[in-house]
């Protein structure tokens, strides 16, 4: 501990490689290995904001963009494997990726690369591992196998309308390359079996149906298989939402166990209507924290509800109950330190941003697994949720807008995630704060009494 010219405690930041969650030295390659339209890009998307969430640099490597440099709107034929040009480029896309890959990690960038390819031969994930061990690179292959017509059509559609090699062509055209495009691989593929046994690898079958695992080696490897464990691909949304103004709120103090004030009230009764409005007729289950205002929120709901101690509000520590014009008064180094570095920043006695994302990890786990949850918690926490689905880095999210009397309804899909806000338009005081000012809260006086909806930012109406 290190002691600062007002007396105050400096606590030790974390801000060590990553969450400190693996040894700085370990550098894990993540195969995927799978057909065209098995969800692997989705996969590695997902796992990379994960790791990124818990502080652990991690990239995704698409050999598909590295193709595109020389081969941008490829046919089907082009991944014919008695195409022998064509697989001469395939392969070259391959090995640059690899060798980017490698420099990435060489200059110390990341802990873990994904490399998103259909890596669908067993010549081709030897070479693979063999690159890797050269390089002293650990690697785990991540097969998606699924059969799952459903699923696979969803994808081919998915793909058809976004992906750049089917840029301007015409849907049903490009939905029968990339079908042809499949069965040129199916033609070569194999899945992972006992000839691999050495590997490391998982493979995930159906999605969330079956999962088989070989040879894992460390925490690091554990916890990716843990989160694939946890995860379905289905299309469902999130619904997130602040509690209805509190008195604290009001009076600009932080922390607390207050009641919600006579706005907060009108903001409870509003909200089952707002979320029938934004959900329909779906049977949502409902998270709130343990303290009173999210759960006088919830009260009108006619969902089961559940309360989690994890969802408390940031722990403020000694400051807890004070506005931040006296925090910054009697504890001027730390107000300066937390604007400084808001995400690393631990209250004297509470908590960071960091240890906030910490012990909301196994609520994450929980949301991949379920559906139809609509979160009620407090600022902080949604911004460390939210932050988790729309990929912000920690140097922005603890300073995020997140306005009182709004519900968020959020909704993966494989290329992002769609962002619908409803706001209530009933007043509550604005508990934001920028940096460097004390001031918390000014009235933006009477709403209009109806919801305001925005997607993606954007005004519906
Ligand atoms: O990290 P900052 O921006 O201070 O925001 C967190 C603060 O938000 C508050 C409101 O000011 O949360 P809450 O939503 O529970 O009312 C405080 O209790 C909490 O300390």
């Amino acid at each position: 501990m290190r002691k600062v010219p007002d007396g105050q405690m400096m606590r030790p930041n974390r801000k060590t490689n990553g969450s400190g969650i693996q040894a700085p030295e370990t550098r894990i390659c993540v195969v995927m290995v799978g057909l065209p339209a098995r969800g692997k890009s989705l996969i590695a998307q997902k796992v990379v904001r994960y790791l990124r969430w818990l502080s652990v640099d991690a990239k995704t490597f698409n050999v598909g963009q590295y193709r595109r440099t020389t081969t941008p709107n490829p046919s089907a034929e082009f991944f014919d494997t008695s195409n022998a040009e064509g697989e001469r480029m395939r392969k070259a896309a391959a090995e640059a990726a690899v060798t980017d890959m490698i420099k990435w990690f060489d200059n110390g960038e990341g802990l873990v690369a994904i490399l998103d390819a259909t890596n669908s031969t067993k010549a081709r994930r030897r070479w693979i591992q063999d690159r890797c061990d050269a390089a002293n690179v650990q690697t785990m292959f991540v097969e998606s196998k699924c059969d799952d017509e459903e699923l696979v059509m969803s994808n081919i559609k998915e793909v058809k309308t976004t992906s750049p090699d089917y840029l301007g062509q015409d849907p049903e055209v490009a939905a029968q390359d990339f079908r042809k495009r499949i069965r040129n691989y199916e033609k070569v593929y194999e899945t992972l079996d006992e000839d691999e046994a050495d590997l490391t690898y998982c493979k995930l079958i159906d999605v969330g149906h079956q999962v088989i695992i070989n040879k894992i080696q460390d925490y690091l490897q554990s916890r990716v298989v843990y989160y694939l464990m946890n995860l379905h691909i289905k299309p469902r949304s999130i619904w997130l939402s602040r509690h209805g103004e509190s008195e604290y709120n009001l009076s600009g103090k932080i922390g607390g166990d207050a009641n919600i004030s006579e706005r907060g009230q009108m903001y409870a009764k509003k909200l089952p209507e707002i979320v029938k409005q934004s959900a329909g007729d779906l049977e949502l289950t409902v998270w709130t924290s343990t303290l009173k205002r999210t759960i006088q929120t919830s009260k009108y709901l006619p969902f089961e509800k559940l309360s989690w101690k994890a969802l408390d509000e940031l722990d403020s520590g000694v400051c807890d109950s004070l506005t931040y014009a006296e925090i910054e008064e009697r504890y001027p180094a730390d107000f300066k330190a937390r604007d400084d570095d808001k995400y690393n920043y631990r209250y004297l006695g509470g908590e960071s941003y960091r240890d906030v994302v910490i012990r909301l990890e196994p609520i994450i786990m929980e949301l991949e697994r379920s559906e139809n949850i609509l979160i009620v918690t407090h600022q902080a926490v949604l911004r460390c949720i939210y932050a988790y689905f729309m990929g912000v880095d920690q140097a922005k999210s603890p300073w995020m807008e997140v306005p009182l009397h709004t519900l968020i309804k959020l909704s993966p899909r494989a290329y992002g995630t769609q962002e619908e806000r409803y706001s209530a338009k009933i007043p509550a005081v604005s508990t934001w704060r920028g940096k460097g000012s004390k001031a918390q809260h000014e009235d933006p006086g009477p709403g209009q009494g109806t919801v305001d909806i925005e997607v993606n930012g954007k005004p519906t109406k």
